[in-house]
């Protein structure tokens, strides 16, 4: 079967680094290669290829999913999402744009339909509406998503591991337990890719009209910076009720994990391999951001203090890269999404099973972030920031105590975070570390954030 996916490994170099989805955006691209390529569907209109590159770039090859839609005439509304011309008179786009093409594959699942080797399929007791229109949501981030009507979510991954998907496997596991904090899992597309498997989508519930805990929190704290005088459990928006619960729906998941994928226990003569763990993830952070450098003795310190303790640790598989991003609040619930783990994690690290504590940690680093990032590149923020810090100093200390008691309310927990306050330190500063270097290579601006929480709990 004859594709267009040679022809456009060229428009590729300079298209890719532009998309929000793609990793490596600090080295130049020194090859792209095809690593698949497959017709899933053509009309007189319009073509859409399913096409797998490897880029190489940085010294590393990475794999990357690409929709890619072909029109003799692109119409206006797709001319954002043109990559280029593979042919005289035959325009190649991004299809994840382009709400017929995506129907399209929303249609193979619902038919549990095979395009050369890839399968996609619902899951057996659900029946997928085909009437529903699509969308691409605005907030494109790791991966790309489409909205069908009010009703499905499908994600599309981008960087693509070898193996299944912690997000689909997670989800698939939390639905049998019969979850009640997760969009339940509707149907998949999955496939073998360099002889191991791969996935390449999941069509999720989408849960219309909600908040998700950022904004959530944000707000709370743009509402206590413009008005100094309130106590803080005065403001309408206090986000401690919502913390509190969410720690309680946190916990809840946690158990269904345990109920669906079990437990295991790290013995006190292996503790030694964890902290090895966290000292290389900081090797590998201080190599490349040299203002981590001055807090290296006090981070090692902490780490150290794993092993000397002596607790054996309880691990089961988590949520893995649990922010405050991460969490929609519906009308009546706070549910969790994004089961990947954290996206420059490869995917061994990221199904192994953890403590628990490292989704509280993440929760807890995200409510420092929350209190903090106002601030970053405000033109006022020297002067704002003598009346203000106190306040979100309080704020953040408040929602981090609200989502722990949350964390311990209803018994359910398998690590409790206040009886283990060595191991959660140092999983609160093996996260900031983390942040450091996504923020250097994301958002330079913001990596103080974590750098200032790093010089407090290193140092305290
Ligand atoms: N089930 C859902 N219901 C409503 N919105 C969702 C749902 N799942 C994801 N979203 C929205 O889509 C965004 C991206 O989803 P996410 O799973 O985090 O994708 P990515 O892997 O690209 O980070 C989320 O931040 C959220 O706003
Ligand atoms: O949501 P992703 O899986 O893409 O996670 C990555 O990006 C997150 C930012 O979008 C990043 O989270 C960090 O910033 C958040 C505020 O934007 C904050 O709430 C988190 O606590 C902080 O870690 C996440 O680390 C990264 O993996």
């Amino acid at each position: 079967m004859v594709t267009h996916a040679e022809a456009l490994t060229g428009l590729l170099s300079s298209w890719l680094p532009k998309q929000r989805w793609f990793g490596d955006k600090q080295s130049e691209i020194d090859d792209v290669r095809v690593v698949s390529a497959a017709l899933w569907f053509s009309d007189a209109a319009a073509r859409l290829e399913h096409v797998v590159v490897g880029v190489a770039s940085g010294g590393r090859v990475e794999r990357y999913q690409l929709l890619v839609g072909l029109r003799a005439e692109l119409p206006e509304r797709l001319e954002h999402a043109r990559i280029g011309d593979v042919e005289p008179g035959l325009t190649a786009y991004d299809a994840a744009h382009d709400h017929e093409l995506t129907g399209v594959i929303r249609d193979l699942i619902a038919a549990d339909a095979d395009r050369e080797g890839v399968r996609f399929r619902h899951e057996p007791d659900v029946v997928i509406d085909t009437d529903l229109a699509s969308r691409p949501i605005s907030a494109e981030q790791s991966n790309t998503s489409v909205v069908f009507g009010g009703e499905y979510i499908m994600k599309l991954f981008r960087k693509l591991d070898r193996g299944v998907s912690p997000d689909l496997e997670l989800h698939r596991a939390l639905r049998g337990v019969g979850s009640a904090h997760i969009a339940d899992l509707y149907g998949a597309i999955e496939g073998e890719l360099q002889d191991a498997p791969v996935t390449y989508g999941l069509l999720q519930k989408f849960f219309a009209n909600t908040a998700d805990g950022w904004a959530m929190a944000t707000a709370s704290v743009r509402d206590l910076i413009n008005e100094p005088e309130t106590p803080l459990e005065e403001l309408g928006s206090d986000f401690s009720t919502e913390a509190c619960r969410l720690g309680q729906a946190v916990a809840a998941v946690h158990a269904d994990l345990v109920s669906a994928l079990g437990t295991e226990v790290v013995a006190v003569d292996r503790l030694d391999s964890v902290v090895a763990g966290m000292n290389a993830r900081l090797d590998a952070v201080l190599r490349r951001v040299s203002g981590l450098a001055p807090f290296e003795p006090g981070i090692r310190r902490v780490f150290a203090e794993v092993a000397s303790h002596g607790e054996p640790v309880i691990v089961q598989r988590i949520h893995g890269d649990l922010h405050l991003g991460q969490v929609l609040r519906t009308l009546t619930n706070w549910v969790l999404i994004d089961f990947e783990g954290e996206p420059a994690r490869p995917l061994p690290e990221r199904v192994a099973k953890m403590s628990p504590l490292r989704d509280v940690a993440g929760m807890l680093r995200s409510f420092d972030y929350a209190a903090h990032h106002l601030l970053v590149g405000h033109v006022e923020a020297d002067e704002i920031a003598p009346i203000v810090d106190a306040r979100v100093v309080e704020w953040a200390d408040r929602n981090r105590a609200a989502f722990i008691e949350g964390y311990a309310k209803d018994g359910v927990m398998l690590a409790d975070p206040e009886a283990n306050p060595v191991l959660l330190r140092a999983l609160e500063l093996d996260k900031a570390v983390y942040e450091v270097a996504y923020e250097y290579d994301n958002r330079p601006s913001w990596v103080d954030i974590p750098l200032r929480s790093i010089a407090r709990l290193a140092t305290t």
